[in-house]
């Protein structure tokens, strides 16, 4: 994967991630709109996508490689509030039945670009397409409602005083009655929750709001979902059930579908690829497998996880450093470089025997050795020379030496990263 025209790793600019506006500070206007939106009439999805009226929630299937237009196209987009340059030329595309996560710093401009795709925020620069018809530029826009989306907050915004049932019916108004009931219970028993149909949301806890909320976006069956950080309300342990949860009911959906987030691990879970923003630019778009290995630039790298920070210098095409030697084919001899290595990509052996190959083993001192639960974090210390360079390394299970003890460390190439150490970060 290439990186993208015009992605600036390093783009350290005036528009830096100075203040973070969550969705919650920006009520009572965001709530007033996101009222509206979410009380969208049902959306344009195609006649084949829907499904009959009997499997109207059910899977849908999925689309045959011609028809993969993008569900929703931002094209060169960019925004500013006032001189802050919020989003910067962003391009992003996503295909029906797709997961996309936007990641990326505090204030790196993931909501705006969301707000943007659901036109709560007025269009300066580029075109917003959904299905491939326009309906954003600069001259003109469809307001939110008629876009055919369905959107999930932070904080849900449900109607306190309507019951969940008809909270999830308010966006089916359009409907006769019956069918308003029939389709509303559907989605509610997609995210199971229709035994609390007559129950109001104040006495539901966050995680069973969360779901009625997503429920409430789906039941028109948009062709397009956005949510910003709905999971950023729920407490840690519930997040993860939640989170799993609503994977499967939003790849059931078969709608194009644009999660924001900050938090990296959540985007490697729920998503098909990832968008990553820093500083209103999109610094690298990819399946999750591909911005952990592939990563672009060292703020990428940095980004989805810890990394050990080594210097060197390239000789005939590799880096030496203190835990092995590293491919660096790309830069020319003589350049110095950073290395970047995962913790997990350092495996460590109690016994530093020679290889099988004859060759002496790699060696460093145990500082520290914790278990974490599903793996094991050492604290290394390396010679080079200098006074040594503290390292961390991740074992799978319990793997805790004694402090002051040598381990062998066998270096993972495929878990190491060379940039010029002129790069910009
Ligand atoms: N209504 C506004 N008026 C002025 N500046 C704004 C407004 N909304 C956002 N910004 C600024 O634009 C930049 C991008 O904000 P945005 O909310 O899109 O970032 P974000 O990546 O979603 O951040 P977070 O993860 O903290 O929600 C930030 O610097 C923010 O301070």
């Amino acid at each position: 994967m290439a990186p993208l025209p015009g992605a600036r790793c390093g783009f350290v600019g005036h528009h830096g991630c100075d203040v973070s506006v969550s969705p919650r500070s920006r009520s009572p206007l965001w709530r007033s709109l996101s009222a509206r939106v979410e009380a969208a009439a049902p959306a344009k999805v195609p006649a084949r996508e829907r499904g009959s009226p009997v499997d109207a929630l059910g899977p849908r299937q999925a689309p045959a490689a011609a028809e993969l237009r993008p569900a929703l196209a931002l094209e060169r987009v960019s925004h500013r509030y006032k001189a802050k340059v919020a989003v910067d030329d962003v391009s992003l595309h996503i295909a029906s039945g797709e997961i996309v996560c936007l990641v990326g710093p505090s204030g790196c401009g993931k909501s705006t670009l969301l707000r943007l795709a659901a036109g709560l925020e007025r269009l300066q620069q580029g075109t917003v397409a959904i299905a491939g018809k326009t309906i954003a530029d600069p001259s003109a826009s469809l307001p939110p409602e008629r876009r055919g989306i369905g959107l999930v907050f932070q904080d849900f915004a449900l109607f306190p005083h309507l019951t969940v049932l008809d909270n999830v019916r308010f966006g089916l108004n359009k409907l006769p009655p019956a069918t308003q009931k029939e389709r509303a219970l559907a989605a509610l028993k997609q995210v199971g929750m229709e035994a609390y149909a007559a129950a109001y949301p104040d006495a539901l806890s966050g995680g069973q709001q969360q779901r009625v909320a997503l429920a409430r976006a789906m039941a028109p069956q948009p062709a397009v979902l956005l949510l910003d950080e709905p999971f950023s309300g729920l407490d840690t342990r519930l997040r993860e059930t939640i989170r799993d949860e609503t994977l499967h009911v939003l790849k059931q959906s078969g709608a194009a579908t644009l999660v924001v987030t900050h938090d990296p691990e959540e985007a490697m879970f729920l998503a098909d690829r990832i968008a990553l923003m820093r500083d209103g630019r999109m610094v690298q778009v990819g399946k999750p497998v591909d911005l952990y290995t592939k990563p672009v630039c060292i703020f990428a790298a940095s980004f989805f996880g810890e990394v050990n920070r080594l210097r060197g210098t390239v000789r005939q095409g590799r880096v030496e450093t203190p835990v092995g030697s590293v491919p660096a084919a790309r830069h020319a001899d003589g350049t110095a470089v950073d290395v970047l290595i995962r913790p997990e990509g350092l495996r460590l052996s109690a016994d530093p025997a020679a290889g099988p190959d004859g060759r002496l083993p790699y060696l460093a001192r145990v500082e520290a050795a914790r278990l974490l639960g599903r793996t094991s974090l050492v604290h290394l210390r390396v010679s080079d020379g200098q006074g040594g360079i503290h390292l961390h390394s991740r074992m799978p299970g319990q793997f805790l030496p004694e402090e002051d003890s040598h381990v062998s460390v066998t270096l993972d190439p495929q878990q190491a990263f060379v940039f010029s150490a002129s790069d910009p970060m």
